[in-house]
């Protein structure tokens, strides 16, 4: 589905991210893990064609993405990003029926009606009761799941998600995690999720790629990255880690330098 090729990326003189080289395969969910400003969002942006990247190729169902056009590129590839919802006086529903753009034509038409699937989709995030409020009238989780939606009702080949946990609550952040699964099971979607809770990647990902300091340091399951010297090297300390009882995925436990 997406091969990453030598890529590699400046910002002015300083270099983000370097000899990047993993490829994603149709139907996985595969997460991004690292550091703060370890090139991670920088990276998505490059997959979704927000950024250009200065060397290397990403390609995408076998083309390289810098022959994609705006829309085409659109109508197989949706993102969730913290700033993706439109300015604050539309409402839920309007939202919803944004993420329908890359498939109308000029006049705003659409030759399938989405109708049906931004009502299910609507239902299946909750999100009923809230249709008809403004987006300055949710709270950041409510907000959240809106911009998952937007997302959604794309129906994309290709779900990016950058950090879809933050502002969530636990159980909103395994709900929003189950949905996606949810969801991928139903379409067969890819997904490439930047996350930085590394006990949900654990759980969620098939394959996971750990950058550090805009360098790829392995890709693999979740029991080859999260091992307790991987993470010390990368995050500079040293957790536990121990086998989930119901999962049987690895988890990590931080451990105090202080004790209690
Ligand atoms: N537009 C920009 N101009 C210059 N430098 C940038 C720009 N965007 C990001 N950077 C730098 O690139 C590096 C990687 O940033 P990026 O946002 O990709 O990291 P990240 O892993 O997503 O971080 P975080 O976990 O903190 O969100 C950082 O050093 C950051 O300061």
């Amino acid at each position: 589905m997406i091969q990453v090729n030598g890529i590699q990326k400046a910002y002015q003189q300083t270099t983000v991210l370097k000899e990047i080289e993993f490829s994603v395969c149709k139907g996985e969910f595969f997460g991004i893990i690292g550091p703060n400003g370890s090139g991670k969002s920088t990276l998505l942006k490059m997959i979704s064609g927000v950024i250009p990247y200065d060397v290397g190729e990403i390609v995408i169902q076998d083309k390289p993405l810098r022959k994609y056009a705006r829309k085409e590129l659109a109508q197989i590839l949706a993102v969730l990003e913290q700033e993706g919802l439109p300015p604050v006086g539309f409402r839920v529903r309007e939202v919803m029926e944004m993420g329908r753009f890359p498939f109308q034509n000029w006049l705003g038409e659409e030759a399938e009606d989405a109708t049906a699937l931004i009502d299910e989709i609507i239902e299946m995030l909750g999100l009923s009761a809230l249709e008809d409020r403004t987006l300055d009238q949710l709270s950041g989780g409510e907000k959240q799941r809106v911009a998952l939606g937007k997302a959604l009702v794309q129906k994309p080949k290709l779900l990016l998600l950058d950090e879809p946990t933050t502002y969530l609550d636990i159980g909103y952040q395994i709900q929003l995690m189950d949905i996606v699964k949810g969801w991928q099971k139903t379409t067969g979607v890819t997904v490439v999720a930047v996350l930085h809770d590394l006990n949900l990647a654990s759980l969620y990902c098939d394959r996971i790629l750990m950058l550090h300091k805009g360098k790829q340091v392995q890709v693999g399951g979740p029991r080859e990255i999260m091992t307790s010297s991987l993470i010390e090297d990368v995050y500079g300390t040293r957790p536990i880690v121990m086998e989930h009882p119901v999962h049987q995925l690895p988890q990590i436990f931080l451990k105090s330098e202080m004790g209690k």
